[in-house]
């Protein structure tokens, strides 16, 4: 059996993220000895990968296991208000603790639930998918939508541990697994050009999940995500004109428009790779990045079998709804965009002539 790797997250509330196999008997340690009950939150899809974690957890404490909604069904107010009326109903007190076992979306509205319960208690993540581990269960941010978009109640709320367990990867879907991916190339293009190179130099059928590659790329990615939201947890801002926190947000801006114009049948992941393609056309235009750089988008991005255009809604549609993005200020769009790779910046206010005509060079190729 493989190591396990510990990645260390600093700061005030310090947490390890630990990638390996079969983590589920870290969690007593990670849960702490003041736990006497656990609330296990996990998407009911999963009712099989979920229970050998809470036959082991019923051996020490009193187990409260909540199936949700598959998916993004999960981030609504509705869900996370029936998820406080269980664990009222169950006595759950401030020195109990929430385990969420699932992909982002479950790893998000769990995380909610446990920020906002007694104005916090312990969570625990144990992600399920490439997406979670690499970036929704690290970094504490936690949401749910609303009928305006994605993500837009939530809190920073960090977890005291993360359990990537690779096993568990097994039996998610090549369209997840792929999606997870966008993710972990974002961060190639953001801070970590090694992943692109690793990427591009790996035959995509060899990118399986018990690969040696995989878990290069999944621990590449956790680092990037590990050292932004060090230095910049509740995205106010990063210093020398890095973004900070918003970098991890590249491609997100229009990801988040088409997400919410599907009706959340694009997945994030597929979503931020088009985002990303999008924002490398806009800095094309409105900024320095060289024609050259926006091809590597499409051809990084698509190697790994994600989407690289769009043209199902109109640009007029998609402009509304990224103007609820959290990175807008005022009437202002602001976008983080390259100017080379690993050389993010913010662009705020490009015009609303270079903002379309990315548009078009994105809708065009579909
Ligand atoms: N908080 C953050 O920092 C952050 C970061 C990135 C993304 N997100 C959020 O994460 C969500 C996307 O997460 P996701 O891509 O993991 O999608 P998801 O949580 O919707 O899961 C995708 C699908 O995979 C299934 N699945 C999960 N694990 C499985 C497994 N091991 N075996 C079989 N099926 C499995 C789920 O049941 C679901 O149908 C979005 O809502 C996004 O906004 C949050
Ligand atoms: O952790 C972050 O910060 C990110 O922006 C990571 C994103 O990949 C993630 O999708 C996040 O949920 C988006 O945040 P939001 O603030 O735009 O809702
Ligand atoms: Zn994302």
């Amino acid at each position: 059996m493989s190591e396990t790797t510990t990645l260390h997250v600093g700061g005030a509330a310090p947490y390890d993220v630990l990638v390996g196999h079969d983590l589920a008997d870290r969690l007593p340690v990670v849960l702490g000895e003041s736990v006497q009950r656990v609330a296990v939150l996990y998407s009911g899809e999963l009712a099989e990968q979920v229970q050998p974690l809470v036959d082991l957890l019923v051996e020490h404490y009193d187990v409260l296991a909540l199936g949700l909604p598959d998916g993004e069904r999960a981030k609504t107010a509705p869900v996370a208000s029936d998820c406080w009326e269980a664990l009222g109903e169950s006595g759950f007190t401030r020195s109990d603790a929430v385990v969420t076992f699932g992909g982002g979306a479950t790893t998000d509205l769990g995380g909610f639930v446990a920020a906002t319960w007694l104005r916090g208690v312990r969570v625990v993540h144990v992600p399920t998918t490439v997406l979670a581990m690499v970036d929704a269960a690290v970094g504490g941010k936690t949401g749910i939508n609303t009928g305006a978009g994605k993500n837009l109640v939530g809190s920073f709320h960090e977890p005291a541990g993360v359990l990537c367990d690779l096993s568990l990867l097994s039996t998610l879907p090549r369209d997840e697994f792929v999606a997870g991916l966008g993710e972990v190339v974002k961060c190639g293009f953001i801070a970590d050009p090694a992943i692109l190179d690793l990427v591009e130099g790996t035959e995509p059928e060899a990118l399986t999940a018990d690969s040696d590659v995989t878990r290069e790329l999944i621990e590449r990615a956790i680092r990037v995500k590990i050292d932004v939201v060090v230095d910049d947890l509740k995205e106010t801002g990063g210093v020398d004109g890095h973004p900070g926190r918003e970098v991890l947000n590249y491609g997100h801006t229009l990801a988040h428009a088409i997400e919410r114009a599907s009706g959340y049948a694009v997945r994030h992941g597929e979503a931020v790779a088009i985002g990303a393609v999008y924002v490398a056309e806009l800095a094309a235009r409105a900024g320095s990045l060289d024609p050259a750089l926006v091809e590597r988008h499409r051809a990084a991005f698509g190697r790994v079998g994600l989407p690289t255009t769009y043209a199902d809604a109109s640009f007029e549609d998609l402009l509304d709804a990224m103007r609820v993005d959290k990175k807008t200020r005022g009437n202002q769009l602001r976008f983080v965009v390259l100017d080379d790779l690993a050389t993010p910046r913010i662009l705020a206010g490009p015009s609303e002539h270079d903002l379309r005509a990315a548009y078009d060079a994105l809708a065009s190729r579909a």
